[in-house]
C-alpha cells in the first residue's frame, strides 16, 4: 500500500531559533546533568548543532545506477522540491559512456510502453577503493555551473583534513549496488560518511548489514543509521540509466536499532488512540518541535523522502516485520535465481515441472527449520540476558516480568514460503532472473548473499539443508566453467 505522505515532511533546521536548539539538544544529549560540565556540553552541542542544521536542504546520494538505483533516483528527483539535491554516484570509468548517450545525463524510466525522462539529477563520479589501494577518492561534477561547489580534490586516507575537502558530507546514501559490492563502495566513500549519515541498503540477499557492522562500522558510537529494505518492483536495466518497469510492487523500509539507544518505534508501545493498530511516527525519529540532531533529522528526512515519492510505493515498517520480509524474499531468490540460472530459463519455467516443484518444496522446508532454530536461539539468548540482569540487580524487591518469547512469524512457515514463491514466479514469469543474467554475462553472482547466507545459518544452527547446499555449490561450479552459449 502506498503512502499519501508528501515531500513536505522533510524538515530542516531553519525556523528554529538557536536558543531552542541549544535547549532541546541539552535535554536530549545530557539528560539530567547539571553544573559546569553540563554547561560546557550545552555550549558545545549548541554550536555543533547550529552549524549542522544551518544547511537549508537535503543531499541524497544514490550509488549503483542499475535498474533499481535509476528507478529510485528518477522518482526522488521527480518528487522532491528543487532545493533538495539528488546525486547519482558513478564509478569514474562509466562517466565517458554516459557522456556519449543520446540522452546525456538524463535518467530514463520506461513503463507500459512509455519512456519518461528525468533531468536535474547531479552526477558525481568516484574511484572505487579497491582500484586505488592508496585510498584516493575523486569527485568530478558534470554540471559546469556548480563545479566549484562540488569538487573534491584527491586525498589520502591518512590526511586529517580530507573530510574538509568535501563541500557536502553525505546526509543520505541509498546503496543499490549488488550485495557483494556494498562493502567496497562504502569503503571508498567512507570519508564522506559520518554517524549523521543515513545509509539505505537496497539489494537482494542478506548479511551485508551484519558484515558492515563487524568491519567498516564496528564502533557503535560512530556508526551511521542504517535502513534495510526489501523491494518487489519488477525492474530491469535496458541500458545505462534506462530502467524498464515490468511489474508494480513495493519497497519496505526498516530502520536498524539505534546503537545510541533511541527507540524509533516507540509508537508501537504506546496506547493506540484513534486507530486500533498503532502506527510508526516520524516524530519518534526526530521531533521538529523539540529540535533534533542531524543524525536523527537526516534519518527522518530520508524516510520522509522515500515514502513521499508515491510511485516508489515505499512504506516504513517495524524492523522485525522487515526482517521477516527479507527472509521471505531470500527464500524466493534462493530457489528462482539458481534454478533459472542453472536451467537457462525464464522465471516462469521453474515451477512448470514436478521436478521444479519438488526442489522448491524441499527448500522451503529447509528454510523453515533454519529460521525456527535461529529464532529459538534468539529467544534463549534473551532469557539468559534477563536472568543475568535479575541476578545483578541491587533492589531485588521490584519484580520485572521475563521477556515474552518471540513467536515464529506466520509468513515463514513452509506453506507460506511456497505460496510466496509461486506468486513471485507467476508475477515475473516473463523475466530472466538477475542470477541468470549475471551467469550469462560472466559476472559475479549474489549467490554468497542468498543461498550462501542460508548455508551459513544452517551450519550455525546445525540444521540439515541439502537442497540449498546443492544449489549453492552448483551455481559456484557454473561460474568456474566458461559459458559457451547454445550449440549451433
Ligand atoms: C524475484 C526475482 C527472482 C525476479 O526476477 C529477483 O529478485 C531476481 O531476479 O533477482
Amino acid at each position: 500500500m502506498c503512502t499519501e505522505r508528501g515531500s513536505n515532511d522533510i524538515i530542516h533546521g531553519r525556523g528554529v531559533s538557536s536558543g531552542e536548539l541549544q535547549l532541546s539538544t541539552f535535554r536530549m544529549w545530557t539528560g539530567r546533568a547539571s553544573g559546569r560540565a553540563a554547561l560546557q556540553r550545552r555550549v558545545c552541542c549548541g554550536r555543533w548543532l547550529w552549524s549542522s542544521l544551518g544547511r537549508w536542504s537535503m543531499h541524497i546520494h544514490v550509488v549503483g545506477l542499475g535498474a533499481v538505483g535509476s528507478f529510485v533516483a528518477f522518482h526522488l528527483r521527480r518528487t522532491l522540491a528543487p532545493k533538495h539535491s539528488v546525486y547519482a554516484l558513478h564509478r569514474l570509468d562509466t562517466a565517458p559512456a554516459i557522456s556519449q548517450r543520446p540522452h546525456g545525463w538524463s535518467v530514463l524510466l520506461e513503463s507500459e510502453g512509455v519512456t519518461h525522462t528525468q533531468d536535474g539529477i547531479m552526477h558525481l563520479s568516484y574511484h572505487p577503493w579497491h582500484y586505488y589501494p592508496s585510498g584516493s577518492i575523486r569527485f568530478a561534477h558534470w554540471d559546469p555551473s556548480r563545479r566549484r561547489d562540488l569538487e573534491l580534490p584527491l586525498s589520502r586516507p591518512d590526511d586529517p583534513h580530507r573530510l574538509h575537502h568535501a563541500t557536502h558530507p553525505i546526509d543520505s546514501l541509498i546503496v543499490t549496488t549488488k550485495a557483494y559490492a556494498v562493502p567496497d563502495v562504502l569503503h571508498g566513500l567512507r570519508s564522506l560518511i559520518s554517524r549523521d549519515t543515513t545509509i539505505v541498503l537496497l539489494h537482494n540477499g542478506m548479511g551485508v548489514y551484519e558484515k558492515l557492522t563487524q568491519s567498516l562500522f564496528r564502533d557503535p558510537h560512530d556508526r551511521p543509521n542504517f535502513v534495510l529494505c526489501t523491494n518487489t518492483h519488477g525492474l530491469y536495466r535496458k541500458d545505462l540509466m534506462h530502467t524498464v518497469q515490468t511489474g508494480y510492487g513495493e519497497i519496505q523500509l526498516g530502520i536498524a536499532p539505534d546503537p545510541l539507544g533511541r527507540n524509533f518505534e516507540a509508537a508501537l508501545a504506546r496506547e493506540p488512540q484513534e486507530s486500533l493498530v498503532p502506527e510508526l511516527s516520524l516524530d519518534d525519529i526526530a521531533d521538529p518541535v523539540d529540535g533534533a540532531s542531524p543524525r536523527y533529522l537526516n534519518l527522518r528526512n530520508t524516510i520522509a523522502a522515500l515514502t513521499g515519492a508515491r510511485a516508489l510505493c515505499a512504506t516504513w515498517r517495524p524492523y522485525r516485520d522487515v526482517q521477516t520480509a527479507l527472509r521471505k524474499k531470500l527464500v524466493v531468490n534462493a530457489f528462482v535465481n539458481p534454478v533459472s540460472a542453472l536451467m537457462q530459463c525464464k522465471n516462469g519455467e521453474v515451477l512448470k515441472s514436478s521436478h521444479g516443484v519438488w526442489i522448491m518444496k524441499r527448500l522451503c522446508q529447509e528454510a523453515e527449520s533454519i529460521f525456527r532454530a535461529e529464532l529459538s536461539a534468539m529467544n534463549k539468548a534473551q532469557q539468559v540476558a534477563y536472568e543475568q540482569f535479575m541476578e545483578n540487580r541491587e533492589d531485588i524487591d521490584e519484580t520485572i516480568a521475563p521477556p515474552e518469547p518471540l513467536p515464529y512469524p506466520r509468513g515463514l512457515t513452509k506453506s507460506a514460503l511456497q505460496t510466496e514463491t509461486a506468486r513471485v514466479v507467476e508475477q515475473t514469469k516473463h523475466n530472466y532472473s538477475s542470477m541468470y543474467r549475471d551467469v550469462n554475462l560472466g559476472q559475479r553472482t549474489e549467490i554468497e548473499y542468498i543461498n550462501g547466507y542460508l548455508h551459513h545459518l544452517a551450519r550455525q544452527y546445525d540444521q540439515p539443508a541439502f537442497v540449498n547446499e546443492m544449489l549453492y555449490q552448483l551455481v559456484k561450479m557454473r561460474t568456474t566453467i566458461p559459458y559457451v552459449g547454445k550449440p549451433t
